[in-house]
């Protein structure tokens, strides 16, 4: 599978993020795309944006009781030849509640291979992620370059930045 099946990672984490006197002079947590395959997230209240990039434009999402919001990470950009699209999304701070997240996010194995899926690379564009382990994937966001999806770029071929 172009996942790495059966060597998936998985990782649970619970966020807690408490009220904030001056929530517009800080974040609950930082813009970034999440690095793994696929991310699922159980809000317990709205605060989640998603940057939308035709608009230049920071949207909630709505918060739905036992809902699940599934994010696209960057893995799966990489696989789709950028067909599916890697959310940048951040969480805002607010001075009222407290807010718990539950989220989950997969990953490939650590030595799994990941390339642009030959099906879904398109001839004229060819392929505009080169070839890597995840680990290497692992390895370069220890440096830096988490953020608002720097880090996807940097394995882009000719570390072009993908539209
Ligand atoms: O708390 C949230 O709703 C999202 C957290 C998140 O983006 C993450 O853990 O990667
Ligand atoms: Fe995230």
């Amino acid at each position: 599978m172009l996942w790495g099946y059966p060597n998936i990672q998985q990782t649970i984490t619970f966020q807690f993020y408490p009220p904030c006197p001056e929530p517009e002079k800080t974040l609950g947590m930082q813009p970034h795309s999440d690095i793994g395959g696929i991310t699922i997230v159980m809000q317990e209240a709205e605060g989640l944006q998603v940057f939308d990039e035709f608009n230049d434009t920071w949207e909630l999402v709505p918060h739905y009781p036992n809902a699940f919001v599934v994010n696209i990470a960057d893995q799966t950009e990489i696989i789709t030849n950028g067909r599916y699209k890697s959310s940048n999304h951040r969480v805002i701070a607010n001075s009222e509640r407290t807010r718990r997240s539950y989220v989950t996010h997969y990953h490939p194995g650590l030595d799994h291979k990941v390339f642009p899926a030959p099906e879904l690379v398109d001839a004229k564009v060819g392929p505009r992620y080169r070839e890597f382990l995840y680990k290497e994937y692992l390895q370069a966001m220890r440096v830096g370059r988490v953020l608002e999806k720097r880090l996807l770029q940097s394995f882009a071929i000719n570390n072009s930045v993908i539209s």
